[in-house]
Parts: structure tokens; C-alpha cells; sequence
């Protein structure tokens, strides 16, 4: 992918001439969605007419800020994932790849892709759970501008309980430690790197066949521990479709998405009507 110029207008209307490298959205959606239903897979789950998967690679088309995308598949959701993105005509989508068993196996195969391709080591790389399909505008160009001073940061919601650390005491677990709540977020995604970052830490990792990291930012602190990881404001909105029972929430704010909208575009009709 070649290196652009882009010119953005930031969410206070500045305009900024932003040069740099490629900022490449990696929207995983290669889960079997064994907690869901493995024979409905939940990335292709409709909410409000547009599948959950659709929902995300939309928030990153739309970004200004965002050059390119990467989807992430496994094959019993590539053609309807590859029929979407051409029922939608984005413009972003660079390739449909196959992801592997866990999430990790995905993001590795995505950072392969991005290698062979010659991406560049300052490219920005935002790691997202296609399952997350309210990610905000506001969460990512976040992550895009968090990158500018750290190497590494998540979306990350700060936690309302207190956190337990446990450990196995027999066939109980038992709390091992009691982190300060101040200091105790939920990680969310999109997980954002610049390229060289995660690049090397997946390269590190893959020599440890036990590593099984459920997240991207794991892989960082575990195996680039002079790394800073920068917290990116997150919000439970920002929830993840995990079981059927995620449903109802995720459908109350698809519906309340999807209703502002309608409303800003009824108010931009009349305005250009009346002007
Ligand atoms: N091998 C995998 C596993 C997960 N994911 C993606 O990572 C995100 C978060 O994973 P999760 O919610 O756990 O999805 P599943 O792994 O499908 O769920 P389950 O663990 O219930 O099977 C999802 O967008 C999922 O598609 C992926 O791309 N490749
Ligand atoms: C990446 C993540 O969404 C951060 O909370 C979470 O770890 C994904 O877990 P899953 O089991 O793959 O859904």
C-alpha cells in the first residue's frame, strides 16, 4: 500500500494536512461464535438490517483518517462477508483473508498480509473485533491519534466492579489480588500499533506455542514490556456481541444508531431545503 497524503477535518472542524503512513483498519471475523450459535455465526447476524460485521467495517470506511482494511474470515463466512463488502461498495477493502483457530492466529495472519504487502513499520494498525459493531469515530481517530506519541494503545472502558486477580486452590478459585479500582479498565477494541510494534511482539510470541493471548494488547506487555500501551477512552456502547443474550442490548442501541441518524438527515434535508 502506497504512502498518501491525507487531508482530514477533525472532529472540532480543524482541518489538519495529516502525512504519514498508511492507517490500516484489521477487522477481525474469523470466530466460530461457539458461545453464540456456531450454526448462526453472530459476525453475520443482522441488527437493524445490516449484519454485525457490516456495522464495523462501515465505522472504519467512513473514517477519513482510515486508508485501507484488511477482513479477517474464516470460510464458512467468507462469501457472505465478501458478498457484503460488495453490496456496499467500499472502497477501503484491500482483501479478505483467512483467519486461523483462536483471535491470535487471525491478527498474525493479518500482520503476514500486511508484511508481504510491504507495509511500512510506521504504519498505524488498528486491531478490531468485527463483533464490536458500535465502534465510535471518536474511538478511533483516539487510537490514531494516540499513536502519534505511543507505539501501542487500546480502547479500554474503566471498570465499575472491583476487579478480582484469582488463583486455583484446589478445584476452587481463590482471589489472589484486588488491583485498585482506579487502575482497573475492561480492554475493548480497536487495539492500536504501529506496525513495527506488533509486528515484532507476534514475531516474539510465535516462539511460544502455549502463549494463548485473548487480546492483542497482551502481546505487547507480555513480550514488549518497555512498550507503553496508551488507554483510549472506551464506553460499554462499545460492547461486544459474545452470547445471544448480548442481543437485546445490541439491538436498543442499533435502533437508537440508527434513529439519530435519521434524525441528522432529516435536519441536513431541511436545511439545505430552507437555505
Ligand atoms: N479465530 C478467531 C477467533 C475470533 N476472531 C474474532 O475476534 C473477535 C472476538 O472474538 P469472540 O467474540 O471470542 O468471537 P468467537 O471466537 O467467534 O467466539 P467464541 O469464543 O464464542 O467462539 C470476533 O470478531 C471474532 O470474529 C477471529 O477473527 N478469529
Ligand atoms: C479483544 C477483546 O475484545 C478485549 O476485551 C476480548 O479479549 C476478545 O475476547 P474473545 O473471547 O475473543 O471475544
Amino acid at each position: 500500500m502506497e504512502q498518501q497524503d491525507v487531508t482530514t477535518v477533525g472532529a472540532e472542524g480543524r482541518r489538519e494536512a495529516e502525512q504519514g503512513a498508511p492507517v490500516v483498519a484489521v477487522v477481525l471475523a474469523a470466530g466460530a461464535g461457539l458461545r453464540f450459535d456456531p450454526d448462526n455465526p453472530k459476525q453475520l447476524v443482522a441488527l437493524d438490517g445490516k449484519p454485525i460485521v457490516g456495522w464495523s467495517i462501515d465505522a472504519f470506511e467512513h473514517n477519513a483518517r482510515v486508508s485501507d482494511i484488511i477482513v479477517v474470515v474464516n470460510a464458512h463466512v467468507r462469501g457472505a462477508v465478501e458478498q457484503l463488502i460488495t453490496d456496499a461498495t467500499y472502497t477501503k477493502v484491500r482483501a479478505v483473508i483467512d483467519g486461523g483457530a483462536e483471535r491470535a492466529d487471525s491478527t498474525s495472519a493479518a500482520l503476514e498480509t500486511l508484511a508481504a504487502a510491504g507495509v511500512p513499520g510506521d504504519a498505524k494498525v488498528l486491531i478490531h473485533d468485527s463483533v464490536r459493531p458500535f465502534v465510535t469515530q471518536t474511538q478511533i481517530d483516539g487510537c490514531i491519534d494516540a499513536l502519534d506519541e505511543f507505539d501501542a494503545a487500546t480502547v479500554a472502558c474503566p471498570s465499575t466492579d472491583t476487579i478480582l486477580l484469582t488463583e486455583d486452590l484446589g478445584d476452587r478459585e481463590t482471589v489472589r489480588s484486588v488491583p485498585e479500582r482506579r487502575h482497573a479498565y475492561r480492554a475493548q477494541t480497536p487495539q492500536a500499533f504501529r506496525f513495527s510494534t506488533i509486528h515484532e511482539a507476534y514475531d516474539l510470541a510465535s516462539d511460544d506455542p502455549d502463549f494463548r493471548p485473548t487480546d492483542d494488547t497482551r502481546v505487547v506487555v507480555d513480550y514488549l514490556p518497555d512498550t507503553p500501551v496508551a488507554i483510549v477512552g472506551g464506553s460499554p456502547l462499545n460492547m461486544k456481541v459474545t452470547t445471544k443474550d448480548d442481543m437485546p442490548f445490541a439491538a436498543v442501541i442499533a435502533d437508537e444508531i440508527t434513529k439519530a441518524a435519521a434524525k441528522r438527515h432529516v435536519h441536513t434535508m431541511f436545511t439545505q431545503a430552507l437555505s
